[in-house]
């Protein structure tokens, strides 16, 4: 997938889907989808020309246009955790088969276009749109008074269709007639409550870092912890106890096998007088290095809140327990 910054370097012409996509959820999923039909469709229509490694006039790129900082950190000055740091939404764009990804820089300059000049400037004479999907709820141009309607009437004047998304809802029994968001995403997982927030992703929520050295302390318990260092902007779950998924991958952040099942802490592990927050995995049927590697450690149930213990031997216990829990959680 080709991403740029530079609207001047994006491969054109584009269907483009719009929006913030923080979590590329199920709802974000419909919004993308009709870009990718579109493709389909002409790819269909027209073998001849249709070649997806070279680049050429005949072909329309799906795009995810989306915005650099959050527009929300632009407007607050205050550093934003996500969903989806970028990395891994380029991974999740990738893997639907997102041909490009435009993340256009939110400054003051474009914050002043009004709808038409955005729809203008940026969508019709930059990235050449010929078709456009957004969600409903999607507001654009300054001050956000540019509704979806208001970007069909507009996108209508230059002959370029746009499809309005309808917010996907949870049908959940816990919020059935919410909307799918981002922000329900993160209430449900800062409550712990991974097994609602996994059904409104679509997916289990993942960190995805690389593992570094700790105090070495792990082995010595009979538990050696692989140490994640995450994405500074990745936003963390409710601290605890987890049973987790654990897949060893590469850059390009491609899932293979069924991963191995473990346990995983997010705390300050008061027990040994620890400061920092970190993010620690064992997994279980493993053994052999793995300093070095990136791991994409899989959320799939909450086990406990971190406690305090005496000493090492009732941690050891515990952490024992807890390796039982997640076994029982997965049948095995
Ligand atoms: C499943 C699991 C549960 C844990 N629970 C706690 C806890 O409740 N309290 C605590 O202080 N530390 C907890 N820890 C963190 C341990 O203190 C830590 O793994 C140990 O000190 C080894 O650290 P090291 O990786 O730096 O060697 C837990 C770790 C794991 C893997
Ligand atoms: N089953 C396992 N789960 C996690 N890490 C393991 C496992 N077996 C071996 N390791 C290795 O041991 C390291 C963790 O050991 P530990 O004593 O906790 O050291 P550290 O404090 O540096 O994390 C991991 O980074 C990995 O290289």
């Amino acid at each position: 997938m080709w991403v740029t910054s530079s609207t001047e370097l994006a491969l054109v012409p584009t269907a483009v889907a719009l929006g913030k996509f923080d979590g590329v959820h199920r709802g974000h999923r419909q919004v993308i989808q009709p870009i990718l039909e579109d493709i389909g469709k002409r790819e269909s229509a027209d073998t001849k020309t249709f070649s997806p490694s070279v680049p050429s006039k005949d072909r329309i790129y799906s795009t995810v246009v989306t915005f650099n900082p959050h527009p929300q950190e632009f407007f607050t000055g205050q550093p934003r955790t996500l969903l989806t740091p970028l990395d891994e939404k380029v991974q999740q764009l990738r893997s639907l088969g997102v041909e490009q990804l435009v993340l256009l820089p939110f400054d003051k300059e474009l914050c002043a276009l009004t709808p038409e000049e955005f729809v203008e400037k940026i969508l019709i004479e930059q990235l050449q749109a010929v078709q456009i999907s957004v969600g409903q709820d999607f507001r654009f141009g300054s001050k956000r008074t540019g509704t979806a309607q208001d970007l069909q009437v507009i996108a209508a004047r230059y002959g370029i269709p746009v499809t309005i998304v309808p917010l996907e809802s949870c049908s959940e029994e816990v919020f059935p007639e919410a909307p799918i968001s981002s922000s329900l995403i993160r209430e449900t997982l800062s409550s712990g409550d991974i097994q609602h927030a996994n059904k409104l992703l679509g997916r289990p929520y993942s960190l995805i870092g690389t593992v570094v050295k700790g105090q070495q302390l792990g082995r010595t318990i009979g538990f050696p912890t692989a140490n994640l260092q995450l994405p500074k902007d990745k936003f963390l779950p409710l601290q605890g106890v987890y049973a987790v998924r654990v897949f060893i991958t590469d850059e390009t952040l491609e899932l293979s096998g069924n991963g191995y099942l473990g346990v995983m802490n997010i705390g300050n592990r008061p027990t040994v007088n620890g400061t920092q927050l970190s993010v620690e995995v064992h997994l279980f049927d493993w053994c052999g290095e793995l300093y070095g590697k990136k791991l994409t450690v899989q959320l799939e149930k909450f086990l406990r809140p971190e406690q305090r213990f005496p000493n090492l031997e009732a941690l050891k216990t515990q952490i024992q327990l807890d390796c039982n829990a997640a076994k029982a959680f997965f049948g095995c």
